[in-house]
């Protein structure tokens, strides 16, 4: 992807950019021996001799144990950290590998092994390395999709997971500075074919990027328009935080059980249309047994939601206008109010 900077990363510019982290007791690097994590290695290592009592840094590759060079690689990996005068682990991958979804098990497993790492390593946070041509990408793969709003903010600099904070400090930094500040610094790094392997979605729009950036789409104005995407969506989260205040405040006190979610079907129909789908998202994702919801099911519910809302007052006898399950969760409308609570456990086929 085209994109005007590709000066080398000097000293101070990694200042800035580790800034956030110079207090932390310890951090993880990921670092797949690739371009990108080789120089979040080189560049933490630098720094981290620059200061008087930085952080302890570990650095970890996961072995998906999926390309036989893998191994390889990060033997060269923790050759290149034993150099940097860093401690190194490499960590397997070792479950059942799944026929589809592959990327995916292999993201979920890669990050549950290197929030373990930090764990293990007393570090407060896990540092990728992901730039901001990755965050292009992410948003158009998500455009692509047809994300909402939270989707379409791509990646947080700072994200919290089971306790560690994964932390991106090259999100805006571009692949060609990076690769500048290897070639200036004279280390070799490993390009994973998978990068280029068009049976992957990620891969295939990569090869898209060049043309889009020739019409002025570069990773620099995708990556802007994803963080001001960000800015909004985090906006929307505020107003979803009051209403969802304002709607426990009109139940005086006469608050459910944890277990269950209600609110007062007028109020909640009187809210903008993006506030109640994150309500209903929440309280689903919330009390629900079956993952998070997908934003389409949902906006499918809160139409329906909407029309029994607006529709002849429920029968008298109490009975539920509406009750539906999603994603694990029950969602009734009775009484005038609504009520999201875990669904009851299916029936196993065949009892
Ligand atoms: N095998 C690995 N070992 C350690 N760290 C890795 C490994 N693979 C990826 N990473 C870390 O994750 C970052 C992103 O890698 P990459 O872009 O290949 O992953 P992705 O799956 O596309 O992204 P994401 O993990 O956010 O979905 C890398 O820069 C590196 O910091």
């Amino acid at each position: 992807m085209s994109d005007d900077d590709d000066s080398p990363i000097s000293a101070r510019e990694a200042r800035r950019l580790f800034a956030g982290l110079r207090d932390a007791p310890a951090l993880v690097l990921a670092v797949s021996g690739g371009p990108d994590s080789v120089a979040l290695m080189w560049l933490a290592a630098r720094w981290q001799r620059s200061l008087a009592r930085g952080p302890q840094i570990t650095v970890v590759t996961i072995d998906h144990g999926l390309r036989p060079e893998a191994a390889r690689e990060a033997r060269e990996v923790k050759r290149l950290a034993a150099a940097l005068g860093l401690p190194h682990r490499t960590l397997r991958w070792r479950g059942e590998k799944p026929k589809t979804g592959l990327p995916a098990a292999a993201r979920e497993a890669r990050y549950r092994l290197l929030a373990q790492a930090a764990r293990t390593a007393g570090a407060s946070h896990v540092l990728t390395a992901h730039t901001r041509d990755d965050q292009a990408e992410t948003l158009l793969m998500r455009l692509f999709r047809g994300s909402g709003l939270a989707g379409l903010s791509a990646m947080a600099p700072f994200t919290e997971r089971d306790g560690i904070v994964l932390a991106r400090p090259l999100l805006d930094v571009s692949k060609s500075q990076l690769i500048a500040t290897l070639r200036r610094a004279r280390i070799g790094f490993a390009e994973d074919p998978t990068n280029r392997d068009t049976a992957f979605t990620r891969p295939r729009l990569r090869a898209l990027l060049p043309l889009l950036a020739a019409e002025g789409g570069d990773a620099r104005n995708l990556a802007r328009l994803a963080a001001r995407l960000a800015r909004a969506n985090a906006a929307v989260e505020v107003l979803a935080d009051g209403a969802e205040r304002f709607l426990r405040l009109r139940d005086r006190g006469d608050a459910p059980q944890a277990s269950v979610r209600s609110f007062e079907a007028a109020t909640f129909a009187a809210l903008p249309e993006e506030v109640r789908l994150r309500l209903l998202l929440r309280a689903i994702n919330a009390l629900g047994h079956e993952g998070p919801a997908e934003l389409g099911k949902v906006e499918t519910l809160m139409s329906v939601l909407d029309r029994a809302i607006a529709g002849p007052v429920a029968a008298a006898n109490g009975r539920p206008v509406l009750k539906q399950t999603l994603a694990g969760a029950l969602i009734s409308l009775a009484g005038g109010r609504i009520q999201i609570a875990p669904a009851p456990a299916r029936r196993r086929k065949g009892r």
